[in-house]
This record gives C-alpha cells, structure tokens and sequence, in this order.
C-alpha cells in the first residue's frame, strides 16, 4: 500500500498534503452528536444477502500495514438500498491495549473499542470496486462499533489465524463462516449519511450506514486483536506495531445525519 500512517510524518494531519480529497468536504469519520440527528420514516431495514459463507469457501485474510482485512464472496450484497452493492472487503480500526478506543465514527463523542466495516460497491453501475471507488455513488460501508463485553464467537473466525499475518503483506486462506453474525441483531436501527473512505485518497464515494447497536467481544479477543499485528513488515529491523489504525472525526457542515430510529 501507499506510504501514509495514522502518526508522525505521514500520519492523518499530513493526508491532505498527498491526498487532496483527505482535506475536501463529505470527509468520515463524524461524531453522532444528538442534536444534529433527524429520524427519517423512510430508512428501511437493512436487508443483506448470501452472507451466510460455507466453510468450503476460501476467504482471503490479510494484514496490509493499516488493518487487517478479510477478502469477501462477490455473492454477498446489500439489497435494500437504491442500487445493489456487491461486497469486497472487511476491515477493522481499533485502539490498543493500553487505551481500548479505536472507533472512527462517536456517539456523542463516545469511542468504542474498535469498529467494523463492511465495504460493498454499486454493482448496478460499476464493474469493480477499482471503478467505484472515486465515484459519488460507488461505495455503502456497514460500520458496526465493537464494546468489550461478553465473548464473541463469530469474531473467532479470524481471530484464531491473526498469528499468520502478523507482518505487513502476509496473507492466509481462511474458511468461510456466517458474515452476518458479525452484525448486530437489528439491522433496523442505523445512523445514516453522505461521506468517505476513512483512509486516503478519502474519495467523497461513501453511502455510510453505522449500526446504532454495538456487538461486543472479549477483553482477551480485543487485546489479542491490539497486540498481534505490526505495520512493518517480517524483516524489518524496527517492528511498527499496528493499532490506533483509526481517523479522527471530521467536519459535519451542513450534512445532514439521517437516523431510522426515534429517540
Ligand atoms: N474505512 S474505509 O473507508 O471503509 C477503508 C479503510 F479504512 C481501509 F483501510 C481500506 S484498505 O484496507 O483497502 C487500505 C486502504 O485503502 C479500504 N479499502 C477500500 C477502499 C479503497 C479501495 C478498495 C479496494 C478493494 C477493497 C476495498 C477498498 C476502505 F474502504
Ligand atoms: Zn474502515
């Protein structure tokens, strides 16, 4: 990948120096702030399709030096919006051991451990995600926050390989599992609006749905996941560790935040 960090030099105050987007409007994260949210009747479940993988399907598990990603099966979508968005990736942004806040989006400037997204683009219009990436409609993200709580079991699909991709670049074939218990229970409750990759080139292609419930997972699953990786990669001298891999809440303006739940 590009050679952007989350600190230092080329750390997020230093994106828009390289990446004029990082500095434009439509930028993500953002804080749910209570009293700019409007209830929209016409937000409808989020309905998701084939997220159910079987475990003869081979997923790719990767760690690319600023997260660590899951590969997904171009059978799973999301079916409820305008247009039908085809799933690519899963990716995750979190703290680290020592201060266990790493979410991207807040709510009421409360961050959660660590957060969870599901990237999908417009397969009605686009061939590939490389096509959508930089268009006005190309991308909807799933964002679910993660809590420190009860253990996850779903969340050990991953967890159990992380050991193989502690480096930079290092990938494994993973078993497909149930994408969707992932997700929190309700699909029905979900802040909405306009925005960004959280990573550059920060293109403003971003339909962004964040599940208002959090889905919770161990203190041993979160230090595990902020403890194993490094950004560097295997034969570095200087091993980076990876965490904090997360981009600070932006400007609103005059976005509105559209939520499907009332209050
Ligand atoms: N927070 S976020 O905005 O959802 C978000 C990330 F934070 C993030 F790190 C990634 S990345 O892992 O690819 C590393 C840097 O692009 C992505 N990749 C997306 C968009 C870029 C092109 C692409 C191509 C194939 C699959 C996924 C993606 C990303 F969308
Ligand atoms: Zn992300």
């Amino acid at each position: 990948g590009a050679k952007w960090t989350y600190d230092g030099p080329q750390g997020q105050d230093h994106w828009s120096e390289r990446y004029p987007y990082c500095g434009g409007a439509l930028q993500s994260p953002i804080d749910f702030k209570s009293d700019l949210l409007r209830f929209d009747p016409t937000l409808r479940p989020i309905e998701v399709q084939n997220y159910n993988l079987s475990p003869n399907e081979q997923l790719t598990l990767g760690n690319n030096g600023h997260s660590v990603q899951l590969s997904l099966s171009p059978m799973m979508s999301i079916s409820s919006l305008h247009n039908q968005y085809t799933a690519a990736q899963l990716h995750f942004h979190w703290g680290s051991a020592s201060r266990p806040a790493g979410s991207e989006h807040t709510v009421n400037n409360k961050q959660y451990a660590a957060e969870l997204h599901v990237v999908h683009y417009n397969s009605d219009k686009y061939p590939n995600i490389s096509t959508a990436v930089d268009k006005s409609d190309g991308l909807a993200v799933l964002g679910v926050l993660v809590e420190v709580g009860m253990f996850n079991p779903a969340f050990e699909h991953i967890l159990k390989f992380i050991n193989g991709i502690k480096y930079r670049d290092q990938k494994v074939k993973v078993p497909g599992f149930n994408i969707r218990a992932l997700l929190p229970t309700r699909l029905d409750e979900y802040y909405r609006y306009d925005g960004s990759l959280t990573t550059p080139p920060c293109y403003p292609s971003v339909l962004w749905t964040v599940f208002r419930n959090p889905i919770t997972i161990s203190r041993k699953q979160f230090l595990s996941l902020a403890t194993a990786l490094y950004s560097s990669n295997a034969q570095d001298s200087a091993p980076m560790p990876l965490n904090n891999n997360y981009r600070k809440t932006q400007p609103v303006d005059s976005r509105l935040i559209l939520v499907s739940f009332k209050e």
